[in-house]
């Protein structure tokens, strides 16, 4: 059964999206962070906190493989590291998977995580400088991983509905 895996940095809007684009396609979204919350009963914070990020890391890798595995066609958000740990973005090669890269600049990625941070605990603690330069070196580091992906969207200035229209026109 087909999985359409949405993925790239924090704040691209991987969950925002995938909640417009489950109700367009009438098709079932897992948030892979909610998923992982759901079945450890802690908060993304906590894990990080009380069991390391290896752990938190650990963990992703089975909800991953877990929800690849479900007999069920569905949209799967990933986490923001999802695709560069483990050997997760071998996994989302496999040919029933459809992962799409949604690709945002760092202006975007700062503008829309800087009043959002305190839930992602890679960058709580960082002030308006300190989280620019993270994310220009981080994406950097990243984007190897994301640009795996089948299909890439950009996202920049682009409202939710249009990065709806988008990612179905490369799902066609
Ligand atoms: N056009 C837009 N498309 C998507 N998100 C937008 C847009 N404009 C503003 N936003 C805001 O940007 C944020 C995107 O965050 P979201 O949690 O969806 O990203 P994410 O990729 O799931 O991040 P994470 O990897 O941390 O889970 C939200 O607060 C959303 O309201
Ligand atoms: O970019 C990351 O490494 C992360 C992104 C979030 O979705 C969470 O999975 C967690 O905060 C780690
Ligand atoms: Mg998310």
């Amino acid at each position: 059964m087909k999985k359409i895996i949405l993925l790239g940095y924090m704040g691209c809007g991987k969950s925002t999206i995938a909640k417009t684009l489950s109700k367009k396609l009438q098709l079932p979204f897992v948030d892979l962070d909610d998923y992982i919350i759901e079945k450890s009963k802690m908060s993304i914070q906590t894990i990080f906190e009380e069991l390391g990020e290896i752990q938190f890391r650990k963990m992703e890798h089975e909800a991953l493989i877990a929800l690849l595995a479900l007999d069920q066609t569905i949209i799967i958000g990933l986490g923001g590291g999802t695709p560069c740990y483990a050997n997760n973005h071998e996994l989302l090669k496999a040919e029933h998977v459809e992962s799409v890269y949604l690709k945002a600049s760092i202006a975007t990625l700062f503008e829309r995580l800087f009043t959002n941070k305190s839930k992602r605990p890679l960058i709580a603690h960082m002030d308006q400088e300190q989280m620019k330069e993270f994310i220009a070196t981080h994406l950097f580091e990243r984007s190897y991983f994301y640009n795996q992906a089948k299909h890439i969207v950009s996202v920049d200035e682009k409202s939710v509905e249009q990065t709806v229209l988008d990612i179905e026109a490369v799902l066609a």
